[in-house]
């Protein structure tokens, strides 16, 4: 039996970071990951540093609602690959869901798939939750509501950030009193703690403990998103100059404000195009960007950037970005010629209430 862990959390709350830095843990070596992303531009599969040979991105749909029948199928071809010796014979698989994901269908597929069954065990189900953006997230999104109530464990993240998480532990409490919580920064989570089999609500080696679970949280419903909900991709070759990007991320907030709910990507920057950054927005809170070691792909290296938000006009991003890229190249060719006039944020101040 393959033991399965389901990592879930709000858009943000660092479920990637923290599976990255698990994967380095020797107790973590031999782990298959699949990750789902709700968006057209798959960006975790780079972000988060596994063996090619077991990291399946799966960004044919949300896994909750779509793409319920192929994270079944994903993971039964991982399991036929493993015994035919075509990928490492993995010791556990984690499912990272897409930050928009309910888990309650997901772990309803994952139970009625008779051939999964006979192959995995439902080991744990992780929610993160991100102590500086979490309370907003619970107040706003069910899905941040579900996340909480079906995990049998909570990791509160980020207290690097606001580390007195009172409040929202007594939160998280009264959603889901009997799952333990631990708070850590950085994905700092020891690596034994989630590897032990999740002991609240009676367990998941159970079926039906599991279905009773899942009735008492309302889990046989439909998955329930918030309203108009929808990615934005941006996919660029020529590289950006970094003030187009810093004017690009401040207008893109200025102007969605609460209606951007997440931004990242992986960019290549005009001034230092041979590595790749990678940026991260919550809300409307950049957090600082940073260099990875390499280009996911060799070979790709374009600039990406996703953006999930609530009713934001599916051209906006990819016109605010050209417009501030026009106005920065405008700009630097104005300071060749010596005039020294300065433009920049014109754009964004003409736009205002744009979007
Ligand atoms: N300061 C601080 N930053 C963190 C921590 N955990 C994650 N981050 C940052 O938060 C941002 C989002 O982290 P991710 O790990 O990508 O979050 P995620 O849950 O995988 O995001 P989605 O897959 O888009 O839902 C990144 O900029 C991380 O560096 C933490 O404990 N402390």
């Amino acid at each position: 039996m393959i033991p399965v862990l389901v990592l879930t959390g709000f858009l943000g709350a660092g479920k990637t970071t923290l599976l990255g830095r698990l994967l380095h843990e020797p107790a973590w070596a031999d782990t298959a990951v699949v990750v789902n992303e709700f968006g057209e531009v798959a960006l975790d599969h780079a972000l988060v540093a596994a063996s090619e040979d077991t990291l399946v991105s799966l960004s044919t749909g949300c896994l909750c609602c779509a793409a319920r029948g192929d994270l079944a199928e994903t993971l039964l071809d991982l399991w036929r690959r493993r015994e035919a010796g075509a990928v490492p014979r993995y010791a556990r698989v984690v499912v990272e869901t897409s930050g928009l994901a309910d888990p309650a269908p997901i772990l309803h597929a994952l139970m009625a798939d008779a051939a999964l069954a006979e192959t995995h065990s439902l080991l744990t189900v992780a929610a993160l939750v991100d102590a500086v953006h979490g309370g907003a997230a619970l107040d706003r999104h069910p899905e941040a509501r579900r996340q909480a109530m079906l995990a049998d464990r909570l990791v509160l993240t980020k207290t690097d950030l606001a580390p007195d998480t009172a409040a929202l532990e007594a939160r998280l409490r009264s959603l889901n009193p009997a799952a333990p919580i631990l708070a850590v920064g950085h994905g700092s989570v020891p690596p034994d703690w989630l590897l032990a089999p999740g002991a609240a609500h009676g367990g998941w080696a159970d079926p039906d403990a599991l279905a009773a679970w899942l009735d008492a949280v309302g889990g046989s419903a439909a998955p329930r998103h918030s309203p108009g909900l929808a990615a934005i991709a941006i996919e660029r070759d020529a590289p950006i100059p970094a003030a187009a990007l810093a004017l690009w991320m401040e207008g893109l907030v200025e102007h969605a404000g609460r209606r951007l709910l997440r931004l990242k990507g992986i960019v290549r920057l005009a001034e230092a195009p041979e590595r790749p950054l990678a940026v991260h927005a919550i809300g409307h809170v950049a957090h600082p960007p940073r260099w990875l070691d390499r280009w996911p792909a060799e070979g790709n290296r374009r600039s990406r950037l996703v953006l999930i938000g609530q009713g934001i006009p599916r051209h906006f991003p990819a016109r605010l970005l050209a417009a501030v890229e026009a106005e920065v190249a405008e700009e630097s060719g104005v300071r060749a010629g010596g005039s020294g006039h300065s433009t920049p944020g014109r754009y964004l101040g003409r736009r205002r209430g744009a979007a």
